[in-house]
């Protein structure tokens, strides 16, 4: 749903009758709808929107200069993407029906109810925002450029699909709608978060907050604050993080790990807008957009609010509004035309930071990153190279430099494993929440699929030398000629 005060959208509101104009605009006015344009000679409806880049426009029918009819129809033809919402006193089917035919977004009858105003009303913006972006997308595909390419410096990168991503985020940043960024972990979440953030224009801070392991008052307290006294410790007014987000984004990261009592209060707040502090009855208002990310898949862990029984269980409401945009970032494995500038790009950082001279990098080494998993992703990646560059000998960057990170057990999975001290037995044995295993094989693989990987990994590392690709599987170079045999067969 959208919040009225926080689109732009111009409505404009057609009618010969000036109390009628007076009553709608003034509860447009208090609905939060920030420009409204009101006309009473339907003669010079046309005139009006030219300079308008879109809006939604609500029509009386009969008027005296020119019907409303007539007016639809000119509208549909010139600007067929503005949503027309017929408001008549005609009750007539038939009248109805012809309207809608003509392209008439809805048709409301007089006197109106104020929640059928409402929901009409954030229905037409809906569709506006929505024909908008598509708009802007087909403005992009034509000229395949950037806007503000200084918005995505920070993210490196040559893959087309990474392009269409940032056009994406150049047509919806402006909205102000919450944005959902789902991929797996180390593969530019938080860098793409502040990337929307810096398109959307917007004049306030950018505030992250991993809600992962808050509990549901440690959430509250750091995200709507409380009120002095309102728990033991609480000795002065805190103004949570909300509050310093102002006219700025929030970036609530791991959301899929939100405790349920929290995702109601997160439905509340991007749905109206409102917030209590700890300790207050009086609710704030909050103009902060929300964009929020997981690397688990949410889809999986959605479920109507009623039969959200299970523990990691995400209510769809919740899921929904959340990701009115959502952003899909494909892993390094599936760009892997980005290696060879990533390398390049973490090799001139970290030659910089520990003031090495590295000056070039082998093309070998390319090759073997090209053919890894990398479930870590760009963190992964970065952190190999940071290391090859602290270790490198010479002035060339080679395989040998990080060939024993890449070995069985020395993987990013097993270092995580160590650092994060995660319970081996645990169904939460996960690489920051995603399972390594199941991102290399899209679900717990069999015994014999990890003995095909293990020998095309061997096979691969090795340079397809099957004395050395056995003896780093540990079995005899018979037994691995053995083994390919069979799988030619
Ligand atoms: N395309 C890129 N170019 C340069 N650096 C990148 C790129 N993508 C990610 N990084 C770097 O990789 C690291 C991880 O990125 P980021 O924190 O944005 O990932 P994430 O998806 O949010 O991770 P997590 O799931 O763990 O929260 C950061 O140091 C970031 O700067």
């Amino acid at each position: 749903m959208l919040d009225f005060h926080k689109s732009d959208i111009p409505v404009v509101f057609v009618d010969d009758e000036q109390s009628e104009l007076d009553a709608y605009s003034f509860l447009l006015q208090s609905m939060g709808v920030k420009k409204i344009i009101t006309i009473k000679d339907s003669r010079s409806v046309m005139a009006t929107l030219e300079s308008l880049l879109t809006c939604v426009v609500f029509l009386d029918l009969n008027m005296p200069q020119k019907s409303g009819k007539e007016v639809l129809q000119e509208l549909k033809v010139a600007r067929p993407h503005i949503p027309v919402v017929i408001c008549t006193a005609n009750s007539d089917i038939e009248t109805a029906v012809e309207c809608l035919k003509l392209g008439a977004h809805d048709y409301l009858v007089k006197p109106i109810n104020m929640n059928t105003f409402g929901s009409a009303l954030r229905n037409a913006l809906e569709i506006s925002t929505l024909r908008q972006e598509v708009m802007n997308l087909k403005g992009f595909s034509l000229s395949q450029k950037l806007n503000h390419p200084e918005y995505f410096r920070e993210i490196i990168t040559k893959s087309p699909a990474m392009f269409t991503l940032f056009h994406y985020i150049e047509a919806i940043a402006p909205s102000g709608q919450p944005v959902l960024i789902l991929g797996e972990t180390g593969s530019g979440k938080e860098l793409t978060a502040r990337a929307i953030h810096d398109a959307s224009g917007v004049t306030g801070d950018f505030v992250v907050v991993d809600v992962s392991g808050l509990d549901d008052p440690l959430f509250s307290d750091t995200l709507f604050g409380h009120k002095r006294g309102a728990y033991t410790g609480a000795e002065k007014d805190r103004p949570g993080l909300i509050k310093k987000a102002n006219n700025g984004t929030l970036f609530l990261d791991e959301i899929g790990d939100l405790t349920k009592v929290s995702q109601i209060k997160l439905l509340r707040l991007v749905q109206e807008g409102l917030y209590y502090p700890l300790g207050s009855d009086q609710p704030k208002t909050s103009s902060t957009r929300i964009i929020t990310a997981t690397n688990k898949k949410l889809n999986h862990q959605v479920h109507s609010s009623e039969g959200a029984e299970e523990e990691n269980s995400f209510r769809m409401d919740l899921f929904y509004r959340l990701s009115t945009h959502l952003l899909i970032l494909p892993p390094l494995r599936e760009r892997t035309e980005d290696i060879p500038l990533l390398v390049e790009h973490f090799k001139a950082k970290a030659a910089d930071q520990m003031n090495r001279e590295v000056v070039s990098i082998a093309d070998s080494l390319i090759a073997i990153l090209s053919t890894h998993p990398f479930p870590g992703n760009i963190r992964e990646l970065k952190t190999y190279i940071f290391d090859a560059v602290a270790r490198c000998t010479t002035r060339e960057l080679t395989e040998n430099d990080i060939l024993d990170r890449l070995k069985p057990g020395m993987g990013v999975a097993t270092k995580l494993r160590k650092d994060c001290a995660i319970d081996e037995n645990s169904h939460k044995d996960q690489m920051g929440g995603i399972d390594a295993l199941e991102y290399i094989f899209g679900g717990f693989p069999t015994l014999n699929q990890l003995t095909e990987y293990g020998i095309d990994q061997a096979l691969k590392r090795s340079g397809n030398n099957q004395s050395k690709a056995a003896g780093m599987l540990g079995i005899s170079k018979q037994a691995l000629s053995k083994r390919l045999k069979k799988r030619r067969k």
